[in-house]
């Protein structure tokens, strides 16, 4: 069932949902139509100061998204889409232009600009209409427009602004609000289209589309068939007289458009080499496959075209119906059956130090990272491409020279060593200790226990085992890498103005501590760790060290524990065993007297344990301890006479609790 008869006019056609947003597949997929989703490498940072009107930088943004993916997927999916569509969608209230939050308090920022008042929401969308030619090359056209709906919202209150913002839910919204979910509360009225306000507007896309297929056919055929690169004009009628004809060279920086109407048609004939051809021809797996491609290469295009159609996918039965599988499931499938392999290749790159090299040195080819790090030729190629197609490395090709590397984003952010939240010390914690280890997984889940010494030799173990120098220094690494890049979130979870004195037990390299000073000015905060621990922390003493933190070295297990009216427990009771569970929380509980606080950081397991993954998943390594829901730490707590007053799902990798000693 299709909503919109234009719909069925996509069929056997490879569209391309540019989008990583969850609505705009929901959206799509509700009207019948099938697609891949292939999120958008681009990243919103255009400078909006540019654009004249908030909507055009709305279009803008989805067409760089769009355009972005129409030229990566020839090359890194070898398979060139048939239509990309991209979209974005912005608040506009009091002349600003509103996005995701990047925080809480930016949600906090944004929400309350809402409040009491009408504003509007923007949604922009570009369709990228992509045409093999003959020579290998790809034509883009493109066809953008945007919807405008006006949302009002009712008087809000602190607490309410609040509760929804703790609720999670405005923070991968734009303005900070999901209309259809909590959001809705929020809301005294909407005057337009309300699938626009969640992100795609698809009453005007399926016009759109009718106007594309009914009306623009002919010209996109002539459009196809040009054989100048660079042609201009527009070999059509605009679809209304009120719609401007630009035509837009696709290498161009991204530019504020003309007076951008609500819906535009360009043609922009880019060429690019489409190397999914030479990928196809150059296989040489084996000699008959490529004899038959070589031979046929009409047919590897019919081949490609059925591909692109469902129907070619293997029918399976569902609760007794047959049905046919979405390209989605099966993509799914294949990121679960290859996800150990992208893990490898991560942790091989960093291992390498891939990501520092192309740091300092961006801009190298294959042969030269090879030499600096020492690989094979071959080996580096291949690891380079794959690290390109995971989105840590980003490659440039110009003509007839070979590929150079640089670090993407992601890499620059979190893969280099010296990064601030680098997880460089991790990645290796989980190449050296827990890649091993999870290579024993069968025989973990049939004896439910640690696989350890089946993992490693006896001087691997050594090795991996906190008791040596190196993996002590390994682990210290790892825990400061998450104690980085999880302690501002940790830190600022609660109000601590009434606490003077923190211990951090088990506070490893002190910089969750340091986070606690620096947000609490009033907080000192002592670590206590093991001798040996704190033996090493020479090498992870920031450059202007806190005089509020400092250092006890005593087992909390055993020895007395220093005094203090607020205690931090960071990712220690996941890894205890019950009984050492029960030890520790008695002996702080004898250390606390009533008043004092308990503050709990761990991954907090769902209510109904189907996630977070991550926690699920680290339960498999069968270590003595266990994963926890908030609820099933908070009974923990309370047999030990702590109360819970506050808890925070955070999106961050840990979630925190305040336990109040009664
Ligand atoms: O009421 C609602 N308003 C908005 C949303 C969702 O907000 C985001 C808007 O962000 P953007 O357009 O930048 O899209 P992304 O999510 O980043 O995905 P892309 O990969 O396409 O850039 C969008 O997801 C809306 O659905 C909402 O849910 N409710």
């Amino acid at each position: 069932m299709v909503l919109n008869p234009v719909i069925s006019k996509l069929a056997g056609k490879l569209v391309v949902l540019a989008s990583a947003s969850p609505r705009r597949l929901e959206i799509l997929r509700s009207a019948g139509l099938r697609f891949e989703v292939v999120p958008s490498w681009f990243k919103e940072t255009l400078d909006k100061g540019l654009f004249k009107a908030p909507y055009e930088y709305a279009v803008e943004t989805a067409k760089q998204k769009a355009l972005e993916v129409a030229r990566r997927m020839p090359f890194k999916h070898l398979k060139t889409p048939d239509i990309v569509i991209g979209a974005d969608t912005i608040v506009t209230v009091d002349g600003m232009i509103l996005e995701k939050p990047v925080d809480k308090h930016d949600a906090y920022r944004m929400l309350s600009s809402l409040s009491g008042k009408e504003h509007s929401v923007f949604t922009g969308v570009a369709i990228v209409l992509c045409h093999e030619k003959e020579n290998e090359e790809v034509d883009y056209q493109l066809i953008d427009f945007y919807e405008e709906t006006k949302v009002k919202f009712a008087d809000l209150s602190e607490d309410m602004l609040w509760e929804y913002i703790n609720s999670g839910e405005p923070m991968d919204k734009a303005g900070g609000y999901g209309i259809q979910a909590l959001g809705g509360m929020l809301v005294e009225y909407v005057h337009g289209d309300f699938l626009n306000v969640v992100g795609f507007p698809l009453n005007h896309f399926c016009k759109q589309l009718d106007l594309i297929y009914n009306f623009c056919t002919s010209s996109l055929k002539s459009t196809s068939s040009r054989s100048d690169s660079l042609a201009t004009s527009v070999p059509t009628q605009p679809p209304s007289s009120s719609q401007a004809l630009l035509s837009h060279n696709s290498s161009s920086i991204p530019r504020p458009s003309s007076p951008c109407d609500s819906q535009r048609l360009h043609t922009q004939i880019t060429p690019t080499a489409s190397p999914a051809h030479k990928v196809k021809r150059e296989d040489s797996e084996s000699e008959s496959s490529q004899t038959l491609v070589n031979s046929t290469s009409k047919h590897t295009d019919n081949r490609k075209v059925k591909l692109h159609d469902n129907a070619t996918l293997p029918l399976v039965t569902r609760r007794g119906q047959v049905v046919e599988p979405t390209r989605g499931d099966l993509e799914r499938i294949c990121e679960l059956m290859d996800g150990f392999k992208a893990s490898k290749a991560l942790f091989t790159a960093s291992k390498l130090c891939l990501f520092d090299l192309l740091h300092s040195r961006p801009g190298l080819d294959a042969a030269q990272v090879a030499q600096e790090i020492k690989a094979s030729a071959k080996g580096t190629e291949c690891l380079l491409e794959a690290c390109v197609s995971l989105g840590l490395l980003k490659s440039t090709e110009k003509a007839c020279q070979k590929p150079v590397y640089e670090n993407a984003d992601l890499a620059t952010d979190f893969l280099r060593s010296d990064a601030s939240f680098s997880l460089h010390g991790y990645l290796q914690h989980c190449n050296e200790t827990m890649w091993p280890l999870f290579s024993h997984l069968e025989s973990a889940v049939q004896e439910g226990t640690s696989q350890r010494e089946k993992a490693f030799s006896k001087h691997m173990l050594q090795a991996t085992s906190t008791s040596s120098r190196e993996g002590k220094l390994r682990f210290m690494k790892a825990m400061h890498n998450i104690a980085k890049i999880t302690g501002k979130t940790i830190a600022t979870a609660f109000d601590l103005s009434t606490y003077k004195s923190a211990c951090d037990l088990g506070g490893c390299t002190g910089a969750l501590a340091y986070e606690f000073t620096e947000a609490h000015p009033g907080l000192s905060v002592t670590v206590f760790d093991l001798p040996a621990v704190v033996e090493l922390n020479e090498f992870f003493r920031p450059q202007h060290p806190d005089n509020r933190v400092s250092f006890v070295a005593g087992d909390f297990l055993k020895d007395e524990l220093p005094k203090a009216d607020l205690y931090i427990l960071a990712r220690i009771l996941h890894d205890l065993p019950d009984e050492k569970v029960h030890i520790l929380l008695s002996k702080i509980a004898d250390a606390c007297t009533a008043g004092c606080g308990l503050l709990l950081s761990e991954i907090f397991l769902d209510e109904d344990r189907r996630g977070p993954s991550r926690g699920l998943l680290q339960a498999l390594s069968m270590s003595e301890g266990k994963q926890r829901s908030a609820t099933e730490y908070s009974l923990l707590l309370k047999s030990h006479g702590f109360i819970t007053a506050h808890i925070r799902h955070t999106d961050n990798l840990l979630d925190a609790m305040l336990c109040i000693k009664a």
